[in-house]
């Protein structure tokens, strides 16, 4: 299984959902498409899946040495934005029912049902109708139909909305036991630190454009981080001279106490050390290293606030707006 996607586009009326996407999913991967609300993910996946057909570009999907120009039917699984159950049947009644659809005998049926249940804490659920369970539930019966027919490639759109953080759990670890036994998968996420454990390779998507994409370092590099230092002090200093340290190149208060630093590219920490310390005297001081959802959130503020949003932001600081 290897799937690759070249120059794909997609537009609904006047909005360019998604623009000039290309990447590669190699077997055995997982590839996590994450991005705000209507940042393209859905659309990509629904192009995958067949679904919709690109405007522009080619999906080729490589298949035990055949090729095909979408997803053959059958040697996947996929998680839909829109969950597609029927709610007025039970859990069993609806997973049998997808079962048969997947071409699985009554005893698969039957084992992967017990598996499944049994594992996403289920089993007292299943004579009841999906309408009387939690939205969370719901979402862990659609996984499971899924699942059922152990497909070579996963895709799944926002899996881990609805769980709970113990659910959410469970379902990672899932899918970490499935990428072991060399199952593809293709998700999208909203949830960042989840997918930085799991992923393999991450594209980050806004208003359809790429804002990075490789794996967790490389994505960190392209977004950019500029290390700062947090330095708190024991009594109130006069703020104003933190401007005129030659070491600081951009500094926020974050209480009367508290302030975040930016070095000059020059600039050392010995020497902030030492211009601090003739402000006063020095409670705390620790580097800040932002989160990848941190990082992110600033590079699509960054990237909504460009002008020309054909750029993407990786080269850029993403650190502006901090007055000095
Ligand atoms: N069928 C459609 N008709 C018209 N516009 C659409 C359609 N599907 C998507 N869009 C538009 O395309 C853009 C991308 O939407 P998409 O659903 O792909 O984003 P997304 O990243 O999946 O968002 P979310 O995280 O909210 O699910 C949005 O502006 C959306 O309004």
């Amino acid at each position: 299984m290897h799937i690759e996607v070249s120059h794909v586009a997609k537009t609904y009326g006047n909005v360019q959902a998604v623009q000039d996407l290309s990447f590669t999913i190699p077997g055995g991967q997982i590839f996590a498409l994450l991005g705000p609300n209507g940042a393209g993910k859905s659309s990509l996946i629904r192009m995958l899946v067949g679904l919709t057909l690109p405007d522009q570009g080619q999906i080729s999907v490589t298949l035990a040495g055949q090729q095909h120009s979408s997803l053959p039917e059958g040697c996947f699984g996929y998680l839909p934005e829109d969950r597609g159950l029927y709610l007025d049947k039970t859990v069993v009644e609806n997973l049998q029912y997808i079962g048969q659809l997947r071409g699985l005998t009554k005893s698969q049926i039957a084992e992967q049902l017990e598996h499944w249940l049994q594992r996403l804490d289920l089993l007292d659920k299943r004579k009841e109708n999906l309408s009387k369970l939690s939205k969370g539930n719901q979402q862990k019966v659609q996984l499971i139909s899924c699942l059922m027919h152990q497909p070579a490639l996963l895709i799944l759109d926002e899996p881990f909305s609805g769980l709970d953080p113990i659910n959410q759990e469970h379902v990672l670890t899932i899918l970490a036991e499935l990428k072991a036994k060399g199952t593809t998968v293709l998700l999208s996420a909203h949830q960042m630190a989840l997918v930085e454990r799991l992923a393999d390779q991450m594209m980050l998507l806004n208003k359809g454009q790429v804002v990075a994409h490789g794996n967790l370092q490389q994505v960190t590099q392209q977004l950019d981080p500029k290390v700062s230092y947090s330095v708190r002090f024991t009594a109130n200093i006069d703020s104003a001279k933190l401007g005129d340290c030659q070491s600081v190149r951009h500094w926020q208060a974050q209480s009367e106490l508290q302030f975040l630093l930016e070095l000059h590219d020059h600039a050392t920490v010995n020497q902030l050390l030492q211009e601090l310390s003739q402000l006063g005297t020095l409670a705390d001081f620790s580097r800040q290293q932002p989160s990848l959802h941190d990082l992110y959130l600033a590079a699509v503020q960054h990237h909504n606030q460009a002008p020309d949003t054909t750029q993407t932001i990786s080269t850029q600081s993403i650190s502006e707006g901090v007055a000095a």
